[in-house]
């Protein structure tokens, strides 16, 4: 095994009136390259897994127990839990990055994105010279599939799902070894989301990232994932490889899950994988 995140027994409440425990004695590894997806309804505690891995965790959690490992390409492990200050904030964006559901708006509106995404270097790579920064965003653009001459565009003058795209880059800057996506799609349509999710794969076997990809949405994991794990009320009930988990789900919750889809119950295009964009029937329906 060659795992790039190890949680171990990991443990979350949230010390409200009534203390929630939101995430319970989770263990998982990532492996190196692979989509994990994280599969669960409303409430399960899938957030709060991505913010403690992030270290984004804010009172009233608490971490009660466990801890999270970061095994990087270099052969050297890092306790995240460990980390503080000035330490945190290197490895965040440069060893672990992410995008969550919101992202797209939280570019600043009154900055052209070359401002923005240079930030990111300026920030994490002073050693950079300008001319240098510049090429990079325009290659990091093109990566995301958005011309590198929007890079002068404000974020009011892209689409939703291009302004997606520059926060995709913006985490992809530094080329992290795990990328954390919390539901990065929803909020986009149907069409626009598959493009993005298309282009998150290629990009993986490209730069070789782990994902983990946190949504609600168990058929989309489906066709993204190498495994999924489902969560319940803050337990993870079921992992398994995303094909053994559909054709052979073994926990109720699980069968239920699926069963909740109806698309499910049709053939599923493979678009992701196999890269055709054109919906097929069971796609029109859900529509
Ligand atoms: N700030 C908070 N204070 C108290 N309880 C919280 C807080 N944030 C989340 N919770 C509770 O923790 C549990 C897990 O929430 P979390 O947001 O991680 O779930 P989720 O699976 O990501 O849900 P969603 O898909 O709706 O985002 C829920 O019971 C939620 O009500």
């Amino acid at each position: 095994m060659n795992a790039v995140l190890s949680i171990e027994d990991l443990s979350i409440d949230y010390l409200a009136e009534t203390t929630v425990h939101a995430v319970r004695d989770v263990s998982l590894t990532l492996e190196r390259g692979e989509i994990l997806g994280l599969a669960g309804e409303s409430g399960c505690g899938k957030s709060t897994l991505a913010y403690a891995i992030t270290r984004l965790l804010k009172p009233p959690a608490r971490i009660t127990g466990g801890r999270v490992l970061f095994s990087s390409r270099e052969g050297y492990d890092i306790d995240l839990s460990a980390l503080t200050g000035d330490d945190l904030r290197a490895f965040r964006w440069d060893k672990i990055a992410m995008v969550f559901q919101g992202a797209m708006n939280s570019l600043n509106p009154v900055l052209r994105i070359s401002e923005q995404l240079e930030d990111v270097f300026i920030t994490h790579r002073p050693e950079l010279g300008k001319a240098d920064r510049r090429e990079r965003c325009g290659e990091l653009l093109e990566l995301v599939g958005v011309d590198r001459d929007r890079l002068r565009a404000y974020p009011h003058e892209l689409s939703g799902g291009m302004r997606q795209r520059v926060m995709i880059a913006m985490a992809l800057a530094l080329e992290p070894q795990v990328l954390i996506m919390d539901e990065p799609t929803t909020a986009l349509d149907v069409v626009v989301q598959r493009e993005i999710l298309r282009e998150i794969t290629r990009l993986r076997s490209e730069l070789g990232f782990a994902v983990v990809f946190i949504t609600h949405d168990l058929p989309l994991l489906l066709e993204i994932s190498d495994r999924i794990a489902v969560m319940r009320a803050g337990l993870i009930v079921e992992l398994d490889d995303a094909l053994t988990l559909y054709t052979k789900p073994k926990h109720p919750y699980t069968k239920r899950l699926l069963s909740s889809f109806p698309s499910l119950t049709g053939e599923r295009g493979s678009f992701v994988r196999s890269g055709e964009l054109a919906l097929d029937e069971t796609d029109q329906e859900a529509l």
